[in-house]
């Protein structure tokens, strides 16, 4: 799906969130559990449930990988649920010497089908240019990090002055276009947002934090729209695990609802 279709989905429906599908098979209801693929049903389940309230679904590959083959499987099964009105995002934070992150970008674009898949710039510019290649794909660089080891590197001062994630937005906002580049900036660095907009003006902003991680949806709308809304807020426990009951799904729709009003109310301010 190209961005700009990503920007109408968004300005006909009044929604920018992103419901994340981060489905621990430990957390999902104890009804479940017992199925055959349980973690495929959940996921079908709160797709249905959610579908009118967000733009897109993120699968943090990393729920997956660790049930082995069949993790890989229900991947791409819970992929082929999501109706194409909707923008897939593999967060998987790939990026590797340029030959590898080749085979990455071919696995997630190709393979698989998404989107757009997050990767990390900490290996530079050939670890993202074989991403950015897929000219209509959508790859989305860590710039700055909701959690709080993003003070270890990310909000550290170089000699210049500007801070790490400073640098990589600048340097790497070359190397794409808003067209086929976005960056991660995290709802629970809210303060940060007016410079990240400084820096990347046109860029969409993939922003998880809110829900779990205690960010707030009104401050990432202050700061951190542009005039495109440029933004896709992401939540994942707070929406799909909004219930961990047999009425899981009602629960999670009551949370991406609600969302979806607080964003609806929002654009319109
Ligand atoms: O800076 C980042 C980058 C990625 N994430 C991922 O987003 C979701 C957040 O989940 P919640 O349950 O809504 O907290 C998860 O997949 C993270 O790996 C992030 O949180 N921060």
């Amino acid at each position: 799906m190209s961005i700009k279709s990503l920007i109408d989905h968004i300005k006909q429906k009044q929604s920018y969130l992103c419901v994340g599908l981060d489905t621990d098979d430990q957390k999902i209801p104890l009804h479940l559990r017992s199925q055959k693929d349980a973690v495929l049903a959940f996921n079908k389940a709160v797709i249905d449930a959610t579908l009118d309230h967000c733009v897109s679904y993120k699968i943090n590959t990393a729920f997956y990988e660790s049930m082995g083959i069949r993790g890989w499987e229900i991947m791409q099964e819970t992929l082929e649920h999501i109706p194409d009105t909707h923008f897939v995002i593999a967060d998987a934070k790939r990026g590797d010497i340029g030959n590898t992150s080749a085979q990455y970008a071919k696995t997630f674009f190709e393979a698989y089908g998404f989107d757009a898949v997050t990767v990390a710039p900490y290996m530079g510019e050939d670890s993202i240019r074989p991403f950015l290649e897929y000219t209509d794909k959508v790859t989305i660089v860590l710039g700055l990090t909701s959690n709080k080891g993003a003070e270890d590197f990310e909000l550290q001062r170089l000699q210049s002055g500007e801070f790490v994630y400073e640098r990589v937005l600048k340097t790497v906002s070359g190397w794409g276009t808003p067209q086929n580049l976005m960056f991660v900036a995290g709802a629970t660095q809210a303060k940060e947002l007016v410079n990240i907009r400084r820096i990347v003006p046109d860029h969409f902003l993939l922003v998880p934090g809110v829900g779990a991680q205690g960010g707030s949806l009104q401050e990432v709308a202050a700061y951190g729209s542009n005039k495109d809304i440029g933004l896709l807020v992401n939540a994942s426990r707070a929406v799909i695990y909004a219930s961990q009951a047999e009425d899981f799904s009602q629960a999670a729709a009551k949370a991406a609802r609600s969302y979806h009003d607080e964003m609806r109310a929002l654009m319109r301010s």
